[in-house]
């Protein structure tokens, strides 16, 4: 059998916080095992003393006050330990989370998630949620748990070895159902894995369209396709029932073998110790029978946990196996397997949460973006880029092109022509197929990182603000005074917008900013970038959002009002069909079907097409 690679990411990811896993482990040590094995030796201790097997060293009342001590070292200890196991499970829970995140952030932002070798199986919103919520959550579950077991076993380890000491055949009796139910269990694990994955799968697709219903609710309302919706709803729910009653039957049929199996070793315990007594043959005293049944029953406890723990284990593997494939569909290649996704997502990173007794340290700094005289653009040159999207083979094709410092071009075509795609595949939100990109003559090894504040920034066709203050989404973590805020609101003319709002720059803009129109939104974009002061500046159509002369006045404040601009000269590419951009444009490239057709200045196109 290969050995399973899951214990190495179950140690790694213990190791993040060792204190923290010490102080638990030691804790939990305490809690399952240690307290609870010491009632045995305290009632064995006072059933011999009552029956004189041993003198009487102590009296009812004192072992009554062990009982009562130990009773209250126990509730200690499980407060203590309930504290640092919330904060050990937190930290473990929130490390799973955050580097999945950046995983995902690496990845081309303008392509859809799909799962490692599936092209098709696109991974929507509502079910990567579900990736957060649900797996995280169990791995760190399995690692705090895999802790407690270790305790108890070793706790049972030395109670069976002082069972063996008083009687050796009977505490082999307690084996047998224990061998039993271990078998089973071995049997069960890889049927627990298959019905844990098809339960999962059941519940993210309710997710994902749970997700999906709510981000269209005017769509559904709109074409009166309720019915039909719930409908689907229900269907996939009546799919998840049925996957999770098998996931959930197996287990509790599991469990309660373990219970019955228990309850039998036990009885027969009692068969052979009433055998014993008829035949004449001594057997056990009443302490000794009394510390039996109670470590008996401890024992077994121990076994029934370690079984549930094996089957945890499994499903563990599953939401290893399902978050590796998620953050991996990008980055996996022959040579960086699953595996080393699953290391990815156990790597060991600052979270900045306030430690077990200290403070909180301090946040690292939000990336200002300065600039300097040798990150100015001169010249941006592409060269033979292509891009094919995967499901309907449409792209770009050969793309090349020159952008000078501080010049207007646009790129422009009939729809559907690959206007977006260019803009994306060259900005590294989708990966290029083929093709070099120069800035100042020296190739972009890598545009999605290249392509930031302050050299470059862009605004698509729908911007995605969050749901903040207007102030906080121009700002995002930029260290920026009002001036310069109220220079960028000027220049992309959404400074009487925000006059007219009643708290202004402190506006609450909603979730993803449904509370501004469209061409307040697209503004309010345009500002983000502009404050950054770019030297590559990336705009995606902002005619389907502002009118003609608010475009016009937009583009004037950006090149004309050299007051304003002081040393900054912003280049700018855009795609644009409307005339008056046109007109303006330092140079214009046409796109049709994912080629370029022509390119040069307005009056050029227009005497080579007076059309
Ligand atoms: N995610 C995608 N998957 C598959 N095909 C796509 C995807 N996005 C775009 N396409 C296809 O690629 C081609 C170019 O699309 P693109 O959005 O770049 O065109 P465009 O010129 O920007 O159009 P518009 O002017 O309408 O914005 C189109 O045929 C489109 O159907």
């Amino acid at each position: 059998m290969n050995p399973s690679p899951i214990w190495p990411l179950l140690w790694r990811l213990a190791c993040y916080t060792p204190k923290l896993a010490l102080a638990d482990a030691g804790l939990w040590l305490l809690i399952s095992g240690v307290f609870p094995a010491i009632p045995g030796l305290i009632i064995q201790g006072f059933f011999d003393a009552l029956t004189e097997t041993t003198p009487l060293s102590l009296s009812p009342l004192a072992f009554l006050g062990l009982l009562v001590a130990t009773s209250v070292g126990e509730i200690a200890a499980i407060c203590a330990g309930q504290w640092v196991r919330t904060q050990y499970r937190f930290n473990l829970r929130s490390l799973l989370r955050n580097n999945l995140l950046e995983r995902l952030l690496q990845q081309p932002g303008a392509q859809p998630l799909t799962l490692a070798g599936s092209q098709h199986q696109t991974v929507s919103p509502g079910e990567v949620i579900a990736y957060f919520r649900e797996d995280p959550e169990l791995i760190e579950q399995t690692v705090a748990r895999t802790a407690d077991v270790v305790g108890q076993g070793l706790v049972a380890m030395g109670a069976i070895a002082l069972l063996l000491s008083i009687n050796v055949q009977i505490t082999l009796t307690v084996f047998l159902p224990l061998a039993i139910i271990s078998v089973a269990v071995q049997q069960a694990r890889q049927k627990i894995k298959q019905y844990r994955q098809a339960s999962r799968q059941a519940t993210q697709a309710v997710t994902g369209f749970l997700g999906e219903m709510f981000a269209s609710v005017q769509v559904i309302k709109a074409t009166h396709t309720e019915e039909p919706v719930l409908h689907y709803l229900q269907q996939i729910n009546t799919e998840r029932q049925h996957h999770m009653v098998k996931d959930q039957l197996l287990s509790t049929v599991l469990n309660s073998s373990f219970e019955n199996l228990t309850n039998l070793g036990l009885g027969l315990i009692l068969l052979q110790i009433a055998t014993a007594r008829t035949s004449g043959t001594e057997t056990l005293s009443v302490g000794d029978f009394a510390l039996f049944v109670y470590y008996l029953t401890f024992v077994t406890v121990f076994f029934r946990g370690l079984g549930q723990h094996l089957a945890l284990v499994k499903q563990t593997e599953v939401s290893f196996e399902r978050l590796s494939a998620l953050q991996s569909q990008a980055t996996t290649t022959e040579h960086s397997p699953q595996s080393s996704s699953a290391l990815a997502l156990v790597a060991h990173k600052p979270l900045y949460f306030p430690k077990l007794l200290g403070r909180q340290p301090p946040l690292p700094p939000v990336e200002q973006s300065y600039q300097t005289p040798q990150a100015h653009l001169e010249t941006l040159t592409v060269v033979d880029l292509s891009y094919r999207h995967p499901h309907s083979e449409k792209g770009i094709e050969a793309i090349s092109f020159s952008l000078r410092r501080s010049s207007l071009t646009v790129i422009t075509g009939p729809t559907g022509s690959g206007k977006t795609t260019l803009l994306r595949v060259l900005l590294g939100l989708l990966p290029r197929k083929a093709g070099i990109i120069y800035w100042n003559g020296q190739p972009v090894e890598d545009p999605a990182s290249f392509f930031q504040p302050s050299r470059s920034a862009y605004t698509p066709q729908v911007p995605h603000l969050f749901s903040d203050t207007l102030r906080n989404n121009l700002l995002l973590g930029l260290e920026k005074y009002d001036t310069d805020l109220q220079t960028a609101l000027y220049r992309s003319v959404f400074e009487q917008d925000v006059v007219a709002m009643p708290t202004g720059l402190e506006t609450l803009v909603g979730t993803r900013g449904v509370r501004l129109s469209g061409g307040q939104l697209q503004r309010a974009a345009a500002a983000r970038m502009l404050i950054r002061q770019p030297e590559l500046l990336v705009f995606d159509d902002l005619s389907s959002a502002l009118d003609v002369e608010t475009e016009q006045q937009l583009w004037e404040r950006l090149f004309e009002d050299e007051q304003l601009l002081g040393d900054w000269r912003p280049t700018c590419l855009i795609t644009s069909n409307r005339p008056s951009v046109l007109r303006r444009a330092d140079h214009i490239i046409v796109l049709n079907e994912g080629r370029i057709e022509a390119c040069g200045r307005f009056d050029e196109l227009s005497r080579l097409n007076p059309d």
